[in-house]
């Protein structure tokens, strides 16, 4: 009995002593986790966001602090909602950090290969970053294109000069998105596959994948709900989309591959097949590569650029001062009226404003491509854990009033005139593009490619909102979809605004519109006292045209004068002369009884 006893006393001091141990190390390893709001039992805090997760973060992230842990069902996800957090994630731990979650969506396209986009950081995806960097879209490659985007944007203005010509509403959203995805076609390509002939369209193609990538995928994040995925189709939708999108990309190679892969033909195809045989920088990549390289490029950039162009022209349309400071650049430093080229886009900084300011108010991808940290991190003085998913706000930073003022959620694009900050990644409170290791390569190509979009639209057009009969205006046009890239809610459907000249249904108009309402320009008609006279209203009548010392009567003469001088002395009825800075010239016609006329008018701004 008396052993019994001591047994139990001896066992009972050991386990106390067994116990003590224990809470001391769990004491000693007791983690410092970043503040979350709280959480329900199996969604986490799923129920807390909204159809526009960047906003929901937005406002948890005021609450809870500028780095935050969430629960995606299982999942801890870091939510970083401030400059100074993302320099610690994307400067400070970059390579921590540059790796990307595989969720469903991830699995199914990296099991035909490894891509750009979502492989994890390693020698692989080293050498296709740079491949893509130093091949396909360096400076030289994206200037190489310029002929190319001059050809498309042709093709769109024509069309939409067509379309508005009846001042009847035109679906801008899809005819920016359908051009943005020619120009990628035939870069990436070699070819549109877009047009009537084509038997793929590669457009719907697109739309089909994004779409799919958009849904929420539930198993993601609670694994063991994850027969939802199947039962709504989810799973079905995804491998079909993305069957289809490869099985075309393999035929496009194949096609290239029989051409013989010709480097000076230099699409992307025709490029990376010769990578493929040279292997430059010691690249090996197979045709697999090949495939979802292209379909990297294919996603990053459709959807983003024409997002960009989309949500420039709804705050230009909404701000019609901005509009018209514009319009002024862009006339003030083009030649032409008909075509504003990539060369004169150089000088025009208020349309850099513009498209800076847009980035940062309405950036495509408000929340950047997701990260996942990849050994455990002290950040801030909270510890992290390995295998945690990265959320960086970039939308919730670039309007953040600590760092950008208490007018950060005004489009103001003045505030970017006199500043040396850009997108490169090396300011934090402004990352459209991301920043670090993985930065967006697309920089050059996107920027080139919306610059001169937009240059051009607003030259030829003068745009106007189409009336809507009820509803707040800026809550319809501020809409946001639910997605990856967040564009608008509704298409952005414009129409192009009346001319206040004369007898509208009786002119042909091959230029552009005259700016209404502007009161520094001059407008001068020449030829003819009979036409001259007939407008007097609209300007003032002439009786030589002088461009620089040369006297001019003949409509080539002119023309041609026009397109190499920019300066132009008037001589008016009552004898005196005026210079005058040429902004644009309009040819007229108007049908008369007994024939047609036609005039040039000069649009001037005195020098
Ligand atoms: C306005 C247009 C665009 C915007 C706003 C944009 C934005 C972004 C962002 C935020 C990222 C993630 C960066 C990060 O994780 O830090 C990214 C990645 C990427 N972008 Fe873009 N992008 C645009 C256009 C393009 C274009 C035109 C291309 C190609 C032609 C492109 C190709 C890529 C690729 C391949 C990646 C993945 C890089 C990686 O994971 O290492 N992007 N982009």
């Amino acid at each position: 009995m008396e052993i019994i006893l001591i047994s139990l006393c001896f066992a009972t001091l050991l386990a106390f002593f067994f116990l003590k141990q224990i809470l001391n190390r769990t004491a000693t390893i007791k983690v410092n986790l970043p503040p979350s709001p709280w959480r329900l039992p199996v969604i986490g805090n799923l129920h807390q966001l909204s159809l526009h997760p960047h906003r929901s973060f937005g406002s948890l992230s005021r609450r809870h602090g500028p780095l935050m842990l969430l629960h995606f069902g299982s999942v801890p996800v870091l939510i970083v909602s401030s400059a100074d957090v993302a320099h610690e994630v994307m400067k400070t731990h970059d390579l921590k950090f540059a790796n990307r979650p595989i969720g469903i969506a991830a699995n199914k396209i990296l099991k035909s290969g490894r891509n750009l986009i979502l492989s994890s950081y390693g020698e692989y995806w080293r050498q296709m970053k740079s491949l893509c960097v130093l091949h396909l879209l360096s400076n030289k490659m994206v200037r190489s294109f310029e002929k190319l985007r001059e050809e498309e944007l042709n093709l769109m203005m024509e069309k939409l000069k067509k379309a508005t010509s009846s001042s009847s509403s035109v679906n801008l959203s899809e005819t920016i998105f359908n051009m943005v995805n020619t120009v990628l076609s035939r870069v990436a390509l070699g070819k549109k596959f877009s047009d009537e002939k084509s038997t793929v369209n590669v457009k719907k193609m697109m739309r089909a994948l994004i779409d799919a990538s958009t849904v929420f995928p539930v198993g993601d994040y609670i694994p063991y709900l994850a027969w939802i995925d199947t039962i709504r189709g989810l799973d079905h939708k995804l491998e079909e989309v993305i069957k289809s999108h490869y099985d075309f990309l393999e035929n496009v190679v194949r096609e290239h591959e029989d051409e013989g892969g010709d480097k000076e033909k230099a699409d992307f195809v025709d490029m990376l097949l010769w990578i493929q045989k040279e292997k430059p920088n010691g690249f090996e990549i197979d045709s697999q590569d090949i495939r979802l390289i292209i379909s990297d490029i294919f996603i990053a950039g459709t959807a983003t650029t024409s997002t960009l162009l989309e949500w420039t022209m709804t705050e230009l349309i909404r701000h019609p001062e901005t509009m018209k400071k514009l319009q002024e650049d862009i006339r003030t430093h083009s030649r032409s009226s008909s075509y504003v080229t990539e060369e004169e886009i150089g000088n025009m900084k208020y349309l850099k404003a513009v498209i800076k300011e847009i980035l940062r108010i309405h950036p495509p991808g408000p929340i950047l491509i997701p990260r996942q940290l990849s050994e455990d991190v002290k950040l801030k003085g909270y510890d992290i854990a390995a295998g945690t998913q990265v959320i960086i706000n970039a939308w919730a930073i670039q309007r953040d009033r600590a760092t950008w003022g208490s007018d950060a959620e005004e489009f103001k694009p003045e505030r970017h005139l006199n500043s040396a900050l850009d997108f490169q990644g090396q300011n934090f409170m402004y990352i459209p593009f991301g920043s670090g290791r993985r930065i967006c390569p697309g920089i050059g190509f996107a920027m080139a490619l919306a610059e001169v979009t937009l240059a051009n639209l607003v030259n030829r057009f003068n745009w106007e909102f189409e009336a809507r009969t009820a509803g707040d205006d800026d809550q319809y046009h501020l809409a946001e979809a639910f997605g990856i890239e967040v564009c608008r809610k509704t298409k952005l459907t414009p129409r192009r605004r009346k001319r206040d000249a004369i007898e509208e249904d009786d002119i042909d108009q091959d230029e552009r519109e005259p700016i209404p309402g502007d009161d520094c320009e001059v407008i001068v008609d020449d030829v003819g006292d009979e036409v001259a006279d007939e407008n007097e209203e609209h300007g003032v009548a002439v009786r030589e045209v002088i461009v620089e010392g040369q006297s001019l009567s003949n409509y080539l003469e002119i023309l041609l004068a026009m397109t190499m001088r920019r300066i132009m002395t008037v001589e008016t009825m009552y004898g005196t002369t005026i210079q005058y800075r040429i902004l644009y010239h309009q040819t007229m016609r108007k049908r008369k009884q007994k024939g047609n006329l036609m005039w040039i008018q000069y649009h001037l701004m005195k020098f």
